[in-house]
């Protein structure tokens, strides 16, 4: 028996009904989202095809971060930039990839009220081996004057002031998920048509979870709480389902993908090295917690919330505990970062 056929919700459906919710909406916020998913579209084209095209390898350059820089990052960089730079909606942009923010400076972009932030191309360690990648991007309400160039200070606010916030993965199948004040939902690429489709309508992360995620490879480095959180998560007892499960396939994305769908706990602690830990708090970590939050989790750095920190730079770093409710609250029970951010 055929299953019942679903009426399919594309992208700009949605955003457009969304937009309805609010009387003052002016629709700006929807079609910018709408330009990233373009943007998205085409970076997905070359992921799927990238051993066929010469995409795969190192460009040759390094970034700001002082990471060896793949050919795919620089081609969803340079994407995203003229995908945005296009999109008359956009004041702005901040590149995980670039060393300072572009400020548009054509009379359409100075008079747009937002800028964006992304990383262009997440989990660059997995493109050459073909597992799941993405672009993660964050989008705030400009704090400079319209009609003049936006300034260093629209991308230096707290996660708190972020007006959405979103991710795509580039994996089994390639979905966009992003979080507004009003919720979190999940839509994935159907190629037939070439449109991003309702498929995860209000996805909350479940309250519970048994899986722990991060890269336990570094844990001699991790401080004496991590190292006995994660003694607690490999732990035999029966009755809490103990031993957890370790998934860790190293994309944030694909990651928290999983810890956003099946619960649990991803974490990219900070060690006696990197007193602050690896991933950036512009263009990971505050997107993520803004999505994760939204979806009734929680994210915090080992001292508070990340979404309260004040950016003092670009491309600072911050240690992140981020997932459900109750395996985070039980992480943060066993650690005291010493990391001030
Ligand atoms: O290899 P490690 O140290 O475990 O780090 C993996 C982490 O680094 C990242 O790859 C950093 O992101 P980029 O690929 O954007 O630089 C995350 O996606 C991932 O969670």
């Amino acid at each position: 028996m055929e299953s019942k056929k679903r009426k399919l919700i594309t992208l700009d459906e949605f955003t457009i009904q969304e937009t309805r919710q609010f009387p003052n909406a002016t629709g700006e916020l929807s079609s910018l989202l709408r330009d990233i998913a373009l943007a998205c579209k085409i970076i997905n084209k070359q992921v799927n095809k990238a051993g066929l095209v010469d995409i795969l390898g190192k460009h040759g350059a390094t970034n700001v971060q002082g990471e060896e820089q793949m050919k795919l990052d620089i081609f969803a960089n340079d994407t995203l930039i003229n995908v945005l730079q296009n999109s008359a909606e956009c004041a702005g942009i901040a590149s995980e990839e670039n060393d300072e923010f572009l400020a548009f400076d054509d009379p359409y972009s100075v008079q747009s009220k937002y800028v964006v932030l992304f990383d262009p191309l997440d989990g660059s360690s997995n493109i050459d081996v073909n597992a799941s990648i993405g672009t993660i991007f964050s989008i705030y309400r400009r704090v400079s004057p319209l009609g003049s160039p936006c300034t260093e200070a629209d991308f230096l606010q707290e996660g708190s002031r972020l007006m959405a916030a979103g991710y795509v993965i580039y994996g089994s199948s390639t979905m966009l998920v992003y979080a507004t004040k009003l919720g979190v939902n999940g839509f994935t690429l159907e190629g037939s048509i070439g449109e991003f489709c309702l498929s995860h309508p209000n996805l909350q992360c479940p309250e519970k979870g048994k899986i722990y995620s991060l890269n336990q490879g570094n844990s001699n480095k991790y401080e004496q709480g991590v190292r006995n959180f994660l003694e607690y998560c490999m732990e035999e007892n029966k009755e809490e389902g103990r031993p957890y499960s370790h998934r860790y396939i190293g994309s944030m994305v694909a990651d928290l993908h999983r810890t956003l769908i099946k619960g649990g706990i991803f974490m990219y602690p900070g060690d006696k090295k990197n007193v602050n830990g690896k991933l950036r708090l512009q263009y990971e970590c505050n997107p993520m917690a803004f999505i994760v939050e939204a979806a009734g989790g929680i994210a915090d750095f080992g001292n508070g919330r990340i979404l309260d920190i004040m950016p003092k730079e670009l491309h600072q770093r911050t240690p992140i505990f981020i997932g459900s409710k109750q395996l985070v609250s039980k992480a943060l029970s066993f650690v005291t970062e010493k990391a001030s951010v």
